[in-house]
């Protein structure tokens, strides 16, 4: 089997080499992301069952089973495809769904793929019906069917591919097609990861970037992350900026505060956005039941980065549930807000007749 990593294993990062150099900018994005599977923080369940999945394919010299790992924006689908392929030593290429718009697409994918090697299918729900099918058989049999010429000439020319895994990653792992998703043999939900989890991902990202940190201040960022690692590090990314030009590089808590403060973090980890779609169910729909487009289009958002990237955190903090009639704020979502549920009749104003009539409906 021939195995040229595409991605060598000599481009990880050393934290420890003494160059002095301070990456700056997007390049942190390459730096920060855990390059071999033991680098990663969380996700013990997850991370046991890949790395038996993955040991038993070394061992036996087989081809991996194709996996498929869903979960919120952030949270590691693109960085446990990318060290899957470094702890097996073979060949990673990447796709995208949404851009694999026809089979031909997906095509030169296919035959390029040598064999044990890992094709990263990304977004793999926006894939289009003809290109699911077309890889079904791809990924049963290792085999293709192409179509050639067209009308009465037309023949189907059957390929044999070499043995290959796909891994597919998703936020919406609903939108696939049960036929799609049987054909993966590993299937992984990623969950939000716990302040610990976060903090020490905020401790071993200070060191890559060389800045220095409380363990209040660690903790105080993965409080303030919504339980994402991508946000965990932009935070990190912010307060150090904030750090440097205003306290001497040294991140302690009130640092850590006073930056997150800057950004309108509040102390559960939401951020502006966050507080106003709560805001906007609470004032324009009455707390709730309100459909998702109605407040999607009230806040001028796509319905698609509500229900990927906004909601999932606040249903998970059960800040808001999600009921047959549509989203309603939770007991604990009014009392984040500062405002009691009785208050909220006659169009979000309070009770006629409320000796506290005049009182605004949020705290200023
Ligand atoms: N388990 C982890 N340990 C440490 N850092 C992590 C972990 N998971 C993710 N990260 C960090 O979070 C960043 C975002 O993760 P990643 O790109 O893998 O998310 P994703 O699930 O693919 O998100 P999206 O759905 O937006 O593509 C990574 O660059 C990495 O630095
Ligand atoms: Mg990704």
């Amino acid at each position: 089997m021939s195995r040229e990593p595409i991605i060598s294993s000599d481009d990880a990062f050393e934290p420890d080499e003494p160059s002095g150099y301070t990456p700056l900018g997007r390049e942190d994005d390459q730096v920060l992301r855990p390059q071999r599977m033991e680098d990663m923080v969380g996700q013990r369940e997850v991370y046991e069952r890949l790395m038996i999945a993955v040991d038993a394919a070394r061992i036996r010299q087989e081809t991996l089973g194709h996996i498929l790992l869903d979960g919120p924006p952030g949270l590691g689908k693109t960085t446990f495809a990318t060290c899957i392929p470094r702890a097996l030593d073979v060949p990673l290429q990447i796709a995208s769904g949404a851009a694999l718009s026809a089979p031909k697409d997906l095509l030169p994918y296919l035959t390029n793929a040598q064999e044990g090697s890992v094709l990263f299918i990304d977004e793999i729900h926006r894939l289009p019906k003809a290109v699911e099918e077309f890889m079904y058989p791809a990924m049963e049999d290792f085999r293709i069917d192409i179509t050639l010429g067209e009308g009465v000439s037309a023949r189907t020319v059957n390929m044999a591919l070499r043995p290959f895994t796909i891994i597919g990653a998703t936020t919406r792992s609903g939108l696939l097609s049960a036929p799609l998703r049987d054909r993966f043999q590993v299937r992984e939900h990623l969950d939000f990861y716990s302040h610990e989890e976060l903090t020490e991902i905020t401790r071993r990202n200070a060191r890559k970037l060389r800045v220095e940190i409380d363990d209040e201040a660690a903790l105080k960022i993965a409080i303030c992350s919504r339980g994402t690692p991508r946000i965990t590090n932009n935070r990190l990314r912010w307060v150090r900026d904030y750090a440097t030009t205003k306290a001497a590089g040294k991140i302690t808590l009130p640092v850590a505060e006073a930056a997150l403060g800057m950004l309108g973090v509040d102390p559960l980890g939401l951020d502006p956005q966050d507080r106003k779609y709560m805001e906007t169910i609470l004032r324009v729909f009455h707390g709730g039941p309100a459909g998702v487009e109605a407040i999607a289009h009230t806040l001028n958002l796509a319905v698609d980065t509500l229900t990927d990237e906004v909601e999932p955190f606040l249903l998970r903090s059960e800040l808001v549930v999600r009921t047959p009639r549509g989203r309603k704020l939770t007991a604990k979502g009014y009392e984040h807000l500062g405002v009691s549920p009785d208050a909220v009749i006659n169009g979000g104003r309070p009770r006629r007749g409320n000796d506290d009539s005049d009182r605004p409906l949020f705290a200023e």
